[in-house]
């Protein structure tokens, strides 16, 4: 094993009575790496992550956990990472504040440690307001934050979270973000399961995409946002009554099927069409058509989803 790569998993496989739920899938994640295993409903991301933790038994294929086997060393893998989702063995009767100090000294600190570690995390999950009051009265926002925050007690080198902000509003998913983000400045690595494109984009340096049990695609965002191919044109008018004046503009120039959304026109290039969007320009600058936004642009991640992934089981 590559002494860099934290996690291992080598042509893993899992059925489900007939279902093939995982099919030969293969990744490595590196120190101080986040990772994301993005995918639509159903696609085996949740599989993936139990085989991971062994809570599941892979039919075949191989999980290293620092080098430690999931199936011959399990209690040695275990003790490599944490993971989200443990809301269950937080005290509803207690507060977050005596919650997160019991968990701190679960993890070895001493008391006035587990208390420093507690008023750090209650501050990087805006709690502090709500830090005294027990988790009875705690929404599920706030709860899921404190989940969260319960996971990063111990400063874990090797974190698993499952889609840790699916449901939340995008004010908490910021600073769950942001936190994670925290957490592998401090030398951390972290696998993080979604559903979001957004989440994987903002957040992992690397990402397989996962459809259908099958791994479809892996690499940085940029990369994955080149495998679509192609350039497309795009521009964004200032009055919605001039879009079908600018669509007709690059249809004649260029000739190819032009989309429209909103105030925004786009239209796919090939090499030759990269050599005319001048032409587009001088014509719109002719008509003097106020422009809020004229470029040349690789596509986003979602066209890499949209193209790559086919959803639904
Ligand atoms: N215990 C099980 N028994 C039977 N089928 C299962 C079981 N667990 C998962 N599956 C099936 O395996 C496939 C992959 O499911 P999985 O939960 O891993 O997907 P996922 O990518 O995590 O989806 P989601 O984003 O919805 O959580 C699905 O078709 C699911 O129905």
């Amino acid at each position: 094993m590559n002494s860099k790569n934290v996690v291992q998993v080598k042509n893993i496989r899992k059925r489900f009575g007939k279902k093939a739920a995982v099919q030969d899938v293969s990744f490595e994640i590196k120190k101080g790496e986040i990772f994301g295993l993005l995918g639509p409903n159903g696609a085996g991301k949740t599989t993936i992550l139990r085989m991971m933790t062994s809570l599941l038994r892979q039919d075949a294929g191989e999980i290293t956990l620092n080098g430690y086997n999931t199936l011959t060393q399990g209690r040695l893998a275990r003790q490599q990472f944490s993971i989200t989702g443990q809301t269950a063995a937080i005290d509803q009767d207690l507060t977050a504040r005596e919650n997160l100090i019991i968990f701190g000294k679960l993890n070895g600190l001493h008391r006035d440690a587990a208390r420093q570690r507690a008023d750090e995390l209650l501050t990087d999950f805006d709690l502090v307001q709500s830090a005294d009051q027990t988790l009875a009265t705690f929404s599920g926002g706030m709860r899921r934050r404190l989940d969260l925050a319960v996971s990063l007690v111990g400063k874990p080198a090797l974190l698993f979270l499952d889609e840790p902000t699916t449901g939340l509003d995008p004010r908490t998913r910021l600073q769950m973000w942001q936190a994670i983000r925290k957490l592998v400045a401090e030398g951390s690595t972290v696998l993080l399961t979604t559903q979001y494109l957004e989440e994987a984009e903002h957040l992992a340096d690397r990402i397989a995409l996962i459809d259908h049990g099958k791994m479809i695609v892996m690499g940085t965002p940029t990369e994955l946002e080149r495998q679509v191919g192609g350039m497309q044109l795009r521009i964004d008018v200032t009055e919605l009554q001039a879009v079908p004046h600018v669509q007709t503009i690059v249809q004649t120039v260029l000739g190819e099927s032009v989309q429209t959304d909103g105030r925004t026109v786009t239209v796919l290039l090939n090499q030759t069409e990269m050599q005319q969007v001048a032409q587009v320009l001088a014509q719109l600058q002719s008509t003097q058509i106020p422009l809020n936004h004229f470029a040349i642009e690789t596509p986003s991640l979602d066209d890499v989803f949209l193209k790559m992934t086919v959803g639904k089981n």
